[in-house]
């Protein structure tokens, strides 16, 4: 198995907030009412909530709880049933540029090199932007490559180099780091960490593990039954959450059971 040889240097800085958050380019999320039903399926029954900008919110919950059904009301792939979704104030209809995905496959088109992935929107200056980006993920010296010599977490950083080529205001992450293995995704968890307070775009995360979840958020919903079942703070600096203090093993097992 190839593994990322370049570490991401776990650099600690104060945890951003809603109010100091990265370069502060993030988006607020909020939602009224919003209910979702396929057929007769109530999916979504009612959800009222508020993510500032640049607030890293990470979504936990069983499966089939309508994770993967709020990321796609919110980027704009599908429409609520009933509601409204505004970002920064604005009811949101249809696709969004501000909005962008990444999902557990990184979805790399096979026939373009690792630039040329990165710089799909192209524009001027492309080629010097989506370089700058890979280095920014550990991968400056990989441009040339094609997709399919990279490992999984490798492509998984051109995912989201690619990603942030637009800077988003709201970056959805849906289980992207769910294929890889323990050390690949402690790497991606500091790489995440440091371009969400590079770049200041509002994260949503969804994912199956609640230690993911108290280790990167700023705050942690559980989905259950349709509603936002406990909304839970993170209030622990990020810095002090990997050695495992008694409150963050608190706040796990409140999550956990609210899952
Ligand atoms: N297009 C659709 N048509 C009908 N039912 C759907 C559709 N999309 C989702 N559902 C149903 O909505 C429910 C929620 O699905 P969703 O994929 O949002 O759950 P999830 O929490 O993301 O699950 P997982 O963690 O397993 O990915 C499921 O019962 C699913 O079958």
């Amino acid at each position: 198995m190839m593994v990322p040889l370049r570490a991401v240097p776990d650099v600690e800085e104060p945890a951003a907030t809603a109010a100091d958050g990265g370069a502060g380019r993030g988006l607020e999320l909020a939602f009224d009412g919003v209910t979702k039903a396929f057929g007769d399926v109530g999916v979504l029954r009612g959800l009222d909530l508020t993510i500032p900008a640049g607030q890293f919110v990470a979504v936990v919950g069983r499966s089939g709880g309508g994770k993967t059904t709020l990321m796609r009301l919110i980027a704009g792939l599908d429409s609520p049933t009933g509601g409204t979704i505004r970002i920064n104030g604005t009811a949101r209809r249809g696709l969004q540029p501000d909005v962008r995905l990444l999902f557990q496959e990184a979805r790399l088109l096979p026939w373009q090199r690792v630039l040329s992935n990165v710089g799909i929107a192209r524009g001027p200056g492309w080629k010097e932007r989506a370089q700058a980006l890979l280095a920014e993920v550990g991968l400056a010296d990989r441009a040339g490559d094609w997709p399919y010599v990279l490992s999984g977490g490798q492509k998984q950083r051109v995912a989201l180099a690619r990603a942030l080529v637009t800077e988003p205001g709201i970056l959805l992450l849906d289980e992207p780091f769910g294929a890889l293995d323990a050390l690949t995704r402690a790497d991606m968890h500091r790489l995440l960490t440091r371009v969400w307070r590079q770049h200041g775009f509002t994260a949503i995360l969804i994912t199956h593990d609640v230690a993911e979840a108290v280790a990167l958020a700023d705050r942690v919903l559980v989905l259950r039954d349709g509603v936002v079942a406990d909304d839970v703070a993170i209030d622990i600096p990020r810095n002090a959450r990997a050695a495992g203090t008694p409150r963050l093993a608190e706040l796990e097992r409140r999550i956990l059971t609210a899952v």
